[in-house]
């Protein structure tokens, strides 16, 4: 659907040359929520401004269904550009339209009848759950509201890929989580394509199929969203990860659990997936003859399923706490020792 071969983007400052994005090849999939995270200065706008054709890269091609965006311009990008919708951190709302108006917008630039962009546009309004708010005009909405009307605005001419930059960064962490509701809601209704840069791993985790980790113009770290939260390669994805992991409450927990239990073991577990640790516990009490207690848990759902860590104490006779442990490893489950001794 969206493939980048070789980019790389060159700026030319007074200080010289810099390099935004370095040798970048990426394959994105039809349908698929694709998630491209990086700190700031990584290389993301510059990546969103490669797909939407507003940037040509320095060499490389960028194809968007089959059409070579990076070598089309005038009237044949200005076509291609209508089915490459994008979305904002702050909205980019029209002030003097109203919501209506703001939709509205696109549909009148595209030459579409006036009786058709009416009917279109109360769809929208509908679509992004706006029913009722078509005359307030936007100083009048939450920031929610505003990003739907941002979002019902892009949809408006039918696109193959939705681009969104940062969509959700000015929001609170309740309307963060409605707005990518509805993204994921459009992904799937719609067969919608959706690329989306952000810096928060709360987003990826959410709403992403794929996340690709930029670092200084280069994509470190690419794969499946669970995958990546399993086992992150690079350190600057272990520290995205642990964002959002619970990974810093659970090592709290071994500290202060370690002061607690002075006798016994703390076994901690590690799940992915639908695989669940709980008939593997109970079935290794049973046949171990030691007690166990779960002492901390978490658990993370991403779009390909869940995640999560058990502490579990274990105590009984050495030998059977060893045969247990041994239980564990053999079922499967990833799980280590904690304990200090
Ligand atoms: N038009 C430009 N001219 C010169 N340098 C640029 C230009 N646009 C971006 N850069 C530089 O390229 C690098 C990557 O910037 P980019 O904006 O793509 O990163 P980013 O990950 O989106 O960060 P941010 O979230 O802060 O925008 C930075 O060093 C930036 O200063």
């Amino acid at each position: 659907m969206i493939s980048l071969k070789d980019i790389k983007k060159i700026y030319k400052t007074k200080n010289g040359e810099l390099t935004a994005v370095n040798n970048v090849d990426l394959d994105i999939h039809q349908g698929e929520i694709f998630g491209i995270i990086g700190y700031s200065g990584a290389g993301k706008s510059t990546m969103i401004r490669l797909l939407n054709g507003l940037e040509k890269p320095t060499t490389g091609s960028v194809t968007i269904n089959g059409q070579k965006i990076s070598a089309i311009k005038g009237a044949e990008l200005r076509a291609a550009r209508q089915k490459i919708s994008m979305i904002f951190q702050h909205f980019n709302l029209l002030w003097s339209r109203t919501v209506a108006e703001n939709i509205e917008f696109p549909l009148e630039i595209a030459g579409v009848p006036k009786e058709e962009r009416k009917k279109r546009v109360e769809e929208l309004i509908e679509l992004v759950g706006l029913y009722g708010r078509g005359n307030a005009y936007p100083s009048q909405l939450s920031g929610g509201q505003k990003q739907r009307v941002g979002i019902a605005r892009a949809l408006a001419n039918n696109p193959e890929v939705l681009l969104c930059d940062e969509a959700t960064s000015a929001l609170d962490p309740e309307t963060t989580d409605a707005i990518l509701d509805l993204l994921l809601d459009i992904n799937k209704r719609l067969g919608l394509t959706i690329v989306l840069i952000t810096h928060e791993m709360h987003v990826i985790q959410k709403i992403c199929d794929r996340v690709a980790v930029m670092e200084a113009g280069k994509v470190v770290e690419m794969g499946e969203v669970l995958q990546v939260f399993q086992a992150p390669q690079q350190k600057i994805t272990k520290r995205f990860v642990s964002q959002v992991s619970g990974e810093d409450q659970t090592k709290e927990a071994i500290r202060e659990l370690n002061k607690s239990y002075r006798s016994g073991k703390l076994i901690k577990i590690t799940f992915v997936g639908e695989q669940t640790s709980e008939p593997v516990i109970s079935q290794m009490i049973k046949r171990h003859h030691i007690d166990a207690n779960i002492v901390h848990g978490s658990i993370q759902h991403t779009q390909s399923g869940p995640y999560g860590t058990l502490i579990v104490h274990l105590e009984g006779n050495v030998n059977d706490v060893q045969a247990a442990i041994q239980f564990l490893a053999d079922s499967n489950l990833q799980a280590e020792v904690v304990s200090n001794d």
